[in-house]
């Protein structure tokens, strides 16, 4: 029961900590990345508040430090997936029976405990499982994850406030309701705070969840539910099934309680959810929510009047920083003749002087690729451009695997924008660039905006303002999150609104109210305080 209209504490961005050299910030990090170093986590499977293990187990080891097994990780199958349904089903009647400030609480105290206790703990899992520098954890691990948690609470109770206008006589109210089954969270491997919110999303809106972690990241998405735990997050309101993504994505997905989807991956994967999904249609209770972020091939698009300083800053930033895999990450490149051989030089200058290696030496701006896959894809990238007839590298394209999954920060130029690299999701410190002839500035712009199938990011560099317009005008459905001289990564919750179309996703806009109202089914109730008493309208005489 509540009495009073409640209002959640205005968030704001949680500061980013540099962690320089002889700060206190940095003595402590390092301690913790040293003590999770000497250690092997156990990570069961957690069903109902349960912790199973079930004896099939797999590794999570250092991308950068392949022999270096950081947690052993107790795999779900088909029968923990049937007890996760029945928990979250059970978990649901209580958790959507509390009031919205108890369910903001977990939230608000999460952040919280992020920002203060947890945040080594998270940051340096995250490092050393993902190999992300300790700035690249930072703004991911700490102060996304805290800004989804404090933010998605406002947007949740903006929600809760739209209420429609009441005819004199009657009282008209709208129910924000959880939908009317369980949630299934999928999540990707390269952003701790995305694991984490796509189950803590729909659980705020009163939702229970199935979350399937990625393989790789499995150590710091436990730690983070772990976190939850402690800030409250009562028993088999999220369940964490660890292990085989088709084997339990099958299971859960023939579900017929199955009400949404909340994923982030690459496209390949999103598709066959989907194409199960539909497969299923008919014993669904009700029609499933999908909600995708997808894969990307984001562009940067140069104009002859571009600053060049800033254009080769955002290249090299926005491509290289946490070795491409971020689905932002800026892919391919289309940048005028007159303006390339500068380009192309002050990057091979800058570039050369990036260290790549173990994230706890705070001295690399760059890790490792996440695992052999990877690793393998990329190798094979470079070594067809280096074979190629219309393509070459003219920067990096080392690469070596004998202790860490390294691919050296590498340019490869394409004369064709067709090339296979322009158009192909990587997702590896791979950028593409195609140099275009400064006449043929509209036949690039229009294979910037249609020759990708994706839509996710993209960034356009000119210092002519009627450029800057018209390429805003003409690149419109070309990317969900578009910049102007800036790079196409870093989007902040409450900002930068993020998201895709096309390929890319369904464009939900993670960390915003309209990815909340996907976790919400409305019920209209109309309450008449003085029900009429005779059938007969005036009109009938
Ligand atoms: N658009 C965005 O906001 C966004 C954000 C982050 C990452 N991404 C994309 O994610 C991809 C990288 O992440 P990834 O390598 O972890 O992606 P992925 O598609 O390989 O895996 C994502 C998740 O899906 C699971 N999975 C795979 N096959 C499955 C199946 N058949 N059934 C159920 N689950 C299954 C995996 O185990 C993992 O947990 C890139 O394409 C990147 O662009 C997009
Ligand atoms: N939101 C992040 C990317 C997340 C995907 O990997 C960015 O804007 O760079």
């Amino acid at each position: 029961m509540t009495h009073g209209e409640f209002r959640v504490p205005v968030p704001v961005n949680e500061p980013v900590r540099a962690y320089a050299p002889g700060s206190k910030e940095r003595a402590s990090i390092e301690a913790e990345l040293d003590r999770q170093a000497s250690e092997v986590v156990e990570i069961p499977v957690l069903v109902g508040g349960e912790e199973v293990r079930t004896g099939d187990t797999f590794d999570v080891v250092m991308p950068h430090d392949h022999g270096h097994v950081l947690a052993k990780v107790h795999k779900a199958g088909p029968t923990e997936v049937a007890r996760a349904i029945e928990a979250a089903q059970t978990a649901k009647y209580a958790w959507q029976a509390l009031p919205f400030e108890a369910r903001a609480g977990v939230l608000l105290k999460s952040a919280e405990l992020l920002a203060g206790p947890w945040r080594d703990r998270i940051n340096a899992s995250t490092m050393l499982c993902q190999s992300k520098t300790v700035h690249q954890a930072e703004i991911d691990a700490a102060c996304e994850l805290i800004d989804f948690w404090r933010f998605n609470c406002q947007y949740a109770e903006a929600i809760h406030a739209e209420q429609p206008i009441s005819s004199p006589g009657c009282w008209n109210r709208v129910e924000h309701r959880p939908l009317d089954g369980f949630v299934f969270a999928i999540t990707p491997f390269n952003f701790t705070s995305i694991a984490a919110n796509l189950p803590s999303a729909p659980a705020l809106m009163g939702n229970t969840t199935l979350w399937k972690p990625s393989e790789t990241a499995t150590l710091s998405n436990w730690y983070t539910l772990q976190l939850m735990r402690e800030a409250g997050l009562p028993d088999g309101v999220i369940n964490f099934l660890p292990g085989d993504g088709p084997t339990i994505g099958g299971a859960v997905l023939a579900d017929p309680r199955l009400s949404g989807l909340h994923f982030t991956g690459s496209t390949p994967t999103f598709r066959h959810l989907w194409r199960q999904i539909g497969e299923n249609l008919a014993n669904y209770k009700a029609y499933p929510r999908i909600v995708g972020e997808t894969g990307g091939k984001d562009f940067v698009f140069a104009h002859a009047s571009a600053d060049v300083e800033s254009l080769v800053v955002a290249l090299l930033r926005g491509a290289f920083e946490y070795q491409g895999q971020k689905c932002s990450a800026a892919s391919r490149a289309y940048v005028p003749k007159s303006l390339w051989p500068t380009v192309k030089a002050r990057l091979a200058e800058e570039t050369a002087k990036l260290r790549m290696g173990d994230p706890r030496d705070f001295r690399n701006f760059l890790g490792a690729v996440i695992d052999a896959r990877a690793f393998a894809k990329h190798k094979d990238a470079i070594d067809a451009a280096r074979s190629a007839k219309d393509a070459r590298i003219v920067i990096g394209g080392e690469y070596d695997d004998s202790r860490g999954y390294f691919v050296s920060p590498t340019v490869i130029e394409a004369d064709s924008p067709d090339y296979d690299t322009m158009l192909r999701e990587l997702f590896g410190p791979i950028l593409t660039v195609h140099p275009y002839a400064d006449d043929s500035f509209e036949v690039a712009l229009e294979h910037c905006c249609n020759g990708s199938e994706f839509a996710l990011t993209g960034a356009i560099f000119a210092r002519d303002r009627a450029i800057v317009s018209g390429l805003t005008e003409r690149l419109r459905y070309a990317a969900g999150n578009f910049y102007v001289n800036d790079k196409p990564t870093g989007a902040v919750v409450g900002q930068q609104p993020f998201g895709g179309t096309r390929a890319s996703g369904t464009n939900d806009k993670a960390g915003s109210r309209l990815n909340l109202e996907r976790w919400v089914s409305q019920r209209t109730i109309k309450e008449t305080f003085d029900p009429p008493k005779d059938w007969r309208y005036p009109f009938l005489g």
